[in-house]
């Protein structure tokens, strides 16, 4: 039998999360368990479950379910397409019901049944990998940037290479590390992330190597890092700028011996692993002057990827925009169904400095607000641009200037082009005719 990919099994009795992983070991590559829902965010952009078991009642004496309810909540805002068991210890179905009318696929009594647990959690996750491909992949588009993108990740993925992607924040380059390796001969096991930004300093080397019980004051335990974790699999390291040097020549020794060594340890241990690493710094500047090994860059960038911003992508801004909108209605389950002219034009004017999250972000609001089947462009805040794009290399010409007013005032007047005719002091006509001329 095929195993499923991830579940993440979330109970604060520490002897339920010994059963279940037990139980559902040989049907999922990997089970997480976490005796606490705090950690939730963290483990589910790391591991991408297919799944999570959630337990409905956390705090010890208070038993009405609620921290299972808005942990169910704040699950399906993060990962509207994440199947969601629930766990309770009390036959309360008029709870499970409140839960499945909020986005929980099924939910289980305890003490449970084996085999309907087995069944119930293999057939929601059966049910995630349908939906979130469909819904979560990425979106190519139309640029000839995003074109010649495709065509070298098709020919690099199915390959072991190592692959650098580099672009400005909120770009989708973990989006794109999970399409290579979907597209990879790896693609059965999960991805592995480690975010060398938001591990903190002190920790990255146990987090990537891992440890040997003793190591350091609080290494209780032996622990694998995720170099060993991600056996078989890819490993993305995210913000691989941030590695501090003395890292960086453990990190190249273990990519050159293909071995790793825990913290406190001597013995290698054996890894094979492909390694997508990203980073919206730039490595050769950095190697430049000495902050990053030139060595390194060398050893994991043999294929280098660079996403464009989105605004050097404009025709792919409105498309996105239909993605995100049609995404949230479904989840916010609102009627609206089109972004409207005057919208495409806002979104057109701005120069998105936040790149894809950015517009992901600016839509979710707007259909949140709106009430009926267009988007409203009252419902978008949209900052103006950062003081960088205003000068510099972007802004080279007189053309440029004159594009950057005329977005500039379509955004100021939420889209209202009689008024930015009369804040330019130029005709309606005139203000086509420049919208048409700028692409806006
Ligand atoms: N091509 C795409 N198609 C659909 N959604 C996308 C695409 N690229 C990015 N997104 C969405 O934009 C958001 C940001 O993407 P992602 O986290 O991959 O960017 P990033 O470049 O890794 O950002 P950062 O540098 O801040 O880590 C995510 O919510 C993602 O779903």
């Amino acid at each position: 039998m095929k195993k499923h990919g991830a579940i993440l099994v979330v109970d604060d009795h520490r002897g339920v999360l010994s059963a279940v992983s037990l139980l559902l070991r040989p049907y999922f590559e990997q089970v997480i368990t976490l005796p606490s829902p705090v950690r939730i965010d963290e483990t589910l952009r790391n591991h991408r479950p297919d799944c999570v078991l959630l337990d409905m009642n956390f705090s010890a004496g208070i038993n009405n379910g609620n921290e299972g309810l808005y942990w169910l909540a704040h699950i399906k805002r993060m990962n509207p397409d994440m199947p969601v068991v629930l766990f309770t210890a009390y036959a309360d179905i008029d709870l499970a019901v409140r839960g499945i009318q909020q986005g929980a696929s099924d939910f289980i009594v305890k003490p449970w049944e084996n085999a309907r647990l087995v069944d119930t959690v293999l057939k929601a996750s059966s049910r995630t990998k349908r939906a979130s491909s469909a819904d979560n992949g990425m979106f190519w588009g139309e640029s000839d940037a995003m074109k010649r993108l495709r065509d070298m990740v098709e020919r690099v993925a199915p390959t072991d290479a190592n692959v650098l992607i580099t672009g400005e924040n909120g770009t989708g380059k973990e989006v794109l590390a999970r399409e290579i390796h979907g597209l990879s001969g790896r693609r059965d096991k999960p991805m592995y992330t480690v975010d060398m930004g938001s591990v903190t300093e002190t920790l990255f080397e146990s987090e990537l190597f891992g440890h040997v019980k003793g190591a350091f004051t609080h290494a209780v335990t032996d622990r694998q890092g995720k170099f060993e974790a991600a056996e078989g699999s890819t490993l993305f390291m995210d913000e691989i700028g941030n590695l501090p040097p003395h890292l960086q020549s453990k990190l190249l020794v273990t990519l050159q011996n293909r071995e790793v060594v825990r913290v406190g340890s001597n013995k290698p241990v054996k890894v094979d692993i492909r390694l997508i690493c990203a980073t919206n710094r730039n490595l050769d500047a950095m190697t430049g002057d000495g902050r990053f090994r030139e060595d390194l860059l060398y050893r994991i960038n043999t294929i280098h990827l660079q996403l464009p911003p989105l605004r050097e992508r404009r025709e792919d801004i409105v498309p996105l925009a239909r993605i995100f909108m049609a995404r949230f209605a479904r989840q916010y389950d609102r009627p609206v169904t089109e972004t409207g002219g005057d919208v495409e034009r806002l979104l057109l004017s701005h120069s998105w400095p936040g790149n894809i999250r950015e517009l992901q972000h600016v839509v979710e609001k707007a259909v949140i607000l709106s009430d009926g089947e267009r988007l409203d462009p009252r419902h978008f805040s949209l900052a103006g641009p950062r003081p960088s794009d205003l000068t510099g290399d972007r802004m080279e010409t007189l053309e440029d200037m004159e594009r950057h007013m005329i977005a500039k005032a379509v955004g100021d007047c939420g889209g209202n082009l009689s008024a930015v005719a009369s804040k330019l002091g130029i005709t309606r006509q005139t203000l086509y005719n420049k919208l048409k001329k700028y692409g806006l």
